[in-house]
């Protein structure tokens, strides 16, 4: 039986592996792991991440052809074909940092993999790393004196969360990972920076999106204005291009993607701004109940925009009640506690100070910053409404200037 292994059973490993288990009947998949609390949970109905179908396809296949484990060296050592999905979050420390991907997790597994391989193997390159990371590791790897030959793969996961396992199941293609990641937030920071134009004007961001999303040379994909894009991907990978640019003395060129993460923070703070300056310009000791933490539908809280907007409204000393079903308490008050990129690094590095978490309430202003909820039915029963890049309420055009 051929037997893959996969390194890092996280977001992209757990399900990717699952599905080729699903798929795959005759592969033995093995997933590997140092967190001890993401396999125990794997091997349990409690997985460690929240997907729409994802509990289905593991239920199929687990104990079957497919095993979590944290017993990373005797399967690694075991297998035909190992792929490596560890994180390579944004540098918080050293040359780059800020910027750069920390390679860290992929080079700490490629020295094991050399180590304890007794048998030629192909090596599949999962995490998101620049194209010439591949030749890099291939040195580490092919220099050993076993005279064990490893080929590798470059293959960079395109798999949005909420949609994993459909994406799985559809994949669309499988090259130039940094670019396509550069050229989708640029498309929503493109949007959202007509959101604040339509606002100002009495346009509706929707219907500036349908129309141009007509024009097949546009498509109308990835044209949601919103309170801005999240994830754990968008921000590093462009931060990372950004470092390259330049390092390879591209000024002009850095400081054009720059541009697509400054609006995006320019929209998140808009956003706490609209809200502040909307309620008579304070929301000091006002309790304002935020609906959903996660992105997208997940669990997954990281780089969720809910983490500045609701920073943002603590900076002016609001009182906040979070609630979103897919996120506990715990969770939340750590998200809020930590600082800039630490998110992704591992736990004993996060600080775990808790701030202020209450219950929800029901709100009388609603501010919707993915323009999901239906304006006019909760107006009719009483709500002020506002919505991104809409008409504003007759209640709130009668509002003083703004601050
Ligand atoms: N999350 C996404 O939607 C997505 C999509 C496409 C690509 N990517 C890329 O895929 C990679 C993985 O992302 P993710 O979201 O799955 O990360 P993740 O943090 O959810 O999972 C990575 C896992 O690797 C484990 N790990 C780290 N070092 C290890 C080691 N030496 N041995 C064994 N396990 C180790 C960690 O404990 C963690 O559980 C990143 O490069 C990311 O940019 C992510
Ligand atoms: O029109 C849109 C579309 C998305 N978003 C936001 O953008 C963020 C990212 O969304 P999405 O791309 O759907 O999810 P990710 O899981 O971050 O997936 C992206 O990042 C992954 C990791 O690299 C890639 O594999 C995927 O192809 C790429 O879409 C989220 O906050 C969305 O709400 C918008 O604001 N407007």
């Amino acid at each position: 039986m051929v037997k893959i292994c996969c390194i890092g059973a996280g977001y992209v490993g757990g399900p990717t592996m699952a599905v080729i288990a699903l798929k795959c009947p005759e592969i033995e998949v093995a997933v590997v792991d140092i967190s001890v609390s993401r396999i125990t949970a794997w091997n349990t109905d409690a997985h460690p991440i929240y997907e729409p179908g994802l509990d289905e396809v593991v239920k199929k296949c687990r104990g079957k052809n497919l095993f979590f484990s944290t017993d990373v060296e005797k399967h690694v050592s075991e297998t035909d074909i190992v792929f490596v999905s560890v994180k390579t979050p944004t540098k918080t420390q050293g040359l780059g940092a800020g910027k750069a991907a920390d390679l860290t997790y992929w080079e700490s597994a490629a020295p094991m993999i050399a180590d304890v391989s007794k048998s030629n193997k192909i090596v599949v390159e999962k995490s998101t790393v620049l194209v010439k990371t591949a030749e890099a590791i291939e040195k580490i790897l092919n220099h050993n004196s076993k005279g064990i030959d490893f080929q590798i793969l470059s293959n960079p996961e395109f798999l949005a969360e909420g949609t994993e396992i459909k994406d799985l199941f559809n994949p669309d293609r499988s090259h130039s990972k940094l670019a396509a990641n550069a050229f989708l937030p640029q498309r929503i920071s493109s949007v959202n920076a007509m959101s604040a134009l339509c606002e100002a004007t009495g346009a509706d961001v929707s219907q500036v999106s349908h129309a141009v999303g007509k024009d097949a040379r546009i498509g109308p994909k990835f044209l949601n204005a919103s309170v801005g894009f999240g994830g754990s991907c968008f921000q590093k990978d462009i931060l990372n291009l950004i470092y390259i640019c330049e390092c390879n003395g591209l000024p002009e060129v850095a400081n054009y993607w720059k541009q697509v993460i400054k609006i995006n923070d320019y929209q998140k703070t808009r956003f706490v701004n609209q809200i502040v300056s909307l309620m008579f310009n304070t929301v000091s000791g006002k309790k304002i109940a935020i609906l959903g933490f996660a992105l997208k539908d997940t669990g997954d809280t990281r780089e969720t925009p809910a983490i500045d907007v609701c920073k943002g409204l603590l900076g002016y000393k609001a009182r906040l009640s979070i609630y979103d079903p897919q996120v506990n308490e715990e969770q939340i008050q750590r998200d809020l506690a930590m600082n800039k990129f630490d998110w992704d690094h591992p736990i004993h590095l996060q600080p775990t100070s808790p701030t202020s978490i209450k219950q929800v309430n029901i709100p009388s202003f609603i501010f919707d910053g993915w323009n999901v909820v239906d304006e006019g039915k909760l107006r009719a029963i009483g709500f002020i409404v506002y919505p991104i890049g809409k008409p504003l309420d007759q209640w709130l055009k009668d509002m003083p200037p703004l601050a």
